[in-house]
């Protein structure tokens, strides 16, 4: 048998992701090269992609992208989203056949808006009833699982490596603004379509690189607003953390970022006055919220996206810029793989989040 120390078992996980500052939409072509240069950061038990600006003519509509175990599953969701959806369209999402990609689930796509009526009987807002009902798809019908849920955007993934999913889900005939990509080598599950990366909930999506060990706390912290782990992996808190800090609570993305990766006491000890007890009562409330555990990871969002490290870089990450493009990765040469002379390249420090939006007035 071979002894530590003398088998190197890769691992890491890879996330790439970019930009277009105009809002210029490009295809899936180069976030499938940038990913795939960094192959042996995974191990082929996950792959994914978050594009957004795909359905440009079904802008208003949520694109709900779902996996079913069976024709069941897919029956009691149409059931349910009939009773509390207005449903524009309901489709296959387009796959090719890639001889690596095995037992894919049923990969269904639904263009829906939430019922008038619905919304005046529970009396929540549109996202809160989006959300809501996501959650209950993934808790209580089974074998259904919504990965994807916003407006004008998309995620897809599953078992395999990134670039063979890419194949899959023809992501090359996609044209985005911004691109993120995953390539997985799983920490604690064995690696499912469901548990695959990106983690979405409305307009939010999330990859990662590490690895969370405050998952118990943060997840237990999510229920208590509603918010259901059903996949099965660390990364899916970050997702609903975010939801509820930028969206929920209404929190800058500054603060926002202090909370996940907050300042250490022993740092926030030598700020000044103002500042010290800004960042004790965001350490204080948001407790629940820290991110404890190595991480590197890009959040997309329809405006633009967020790159954060924990607080002391546990994992790489890398970021460029050119012309109206900024790039993040976990590795320069995946940036250079699609961006030959980039006019910038830096590393962002543990904690400060690179944080990059549309230009203004652009409309996407
Ligand atoms: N190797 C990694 O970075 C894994 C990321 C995450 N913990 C997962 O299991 O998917």
């Amino acid at each position: 048998m071979l002894r530590e120390g003398q088998v190197r078992i890769p691992s890491g996980c890879a996330i790439s992701g970019f930009i277009n500052k105009k809002g210029v939409r490009i295809s899936g072509t180069d976030i499938i090269n940038s990913i795939a240069i960094m192959k042996e950061r995974g191990n082929g038990l996950g792959g994914g992609f978050a594009a957004y600006g795909i359905y440009p003519d079904r802008k208003d509509w949520y694109a709900f992208h779902l996996f079913f175990d069976d024709i069941k599953a897919k029956e009691d969701t149409e059931h349910f989203l009939n009773q509390n959806f207005e449903i524009l369209e309901s489709e296959v999402i387009p796959t090719r056949k890639v001889s690596s990609i095995q037992n894919a689930p049923i990969v269904w796509r639904y263009f829906v808006k939430p019922l008038e009526k619905k919304l005046r009987d529970t009396e929540k807002t549109e996202e809160d009833f989006v959300v809501d009902s996501v959650m209950f798809i993934n808790s209580q019908i089974k074998g259904a699982y919504v990965f994807s849920s916003g407006k004008n955007m998309g995620a897809f993934k599953g078992v395999g490596y990134p670039e063979d999913i890419g194949e899959f889900f023809r992501i090359d005939e996609y044209k985005a603004y911004i691109w993120t990509a995953h390539s997985r080598f799983p920490t604690n599950t064995p690696g499912w379509w469901g548990g695959a990366h990106p983690f979405t909930l409305l307009d939010w999506s999330i990859v990662h690189n590490g690895e969370i060990s405050s998952y118990g706390t943060n997840y237990r912290y999510l229920e208590m607003f509603g918010y259901k782990c059903t996949l099965r992996t660390d990364t899916e808190v970050m997702a609903y953390l975010f939801d509820l800090l930028l969206r929920r609570h209404k929190l800058s993305v500054e603060i926002t970022a202090k909370a996940l990766a907050a300042p250490f006491w022993s740092v926030i000890d030598r700020q000044n006055e103002q500042e010290r007890e800004k960042l004790r009562a965001i350490r204080a409330v948001y407790a629940s919220c820290l991110v404890n555990g190595p991480f590197s990871i890009i959040l997309g969002f329809s405006n633009g996206i967020l790159a954060l490290n924990d607080r002391i870089k546990l994992r790489p990450l890398v970021a460029a810029q050119k012309g109206d493009f900024v790039y993040v990765a976990s590795e320069e040469a995946a940036i250079r793989e699609i961006c030959k002379d980039p006019e910038k390249v830096w590393m962002p420090k543990g904690g400060e989040p690179v944080y990059v939006t549309l230009d203004e007035g652009v409309v996407v």
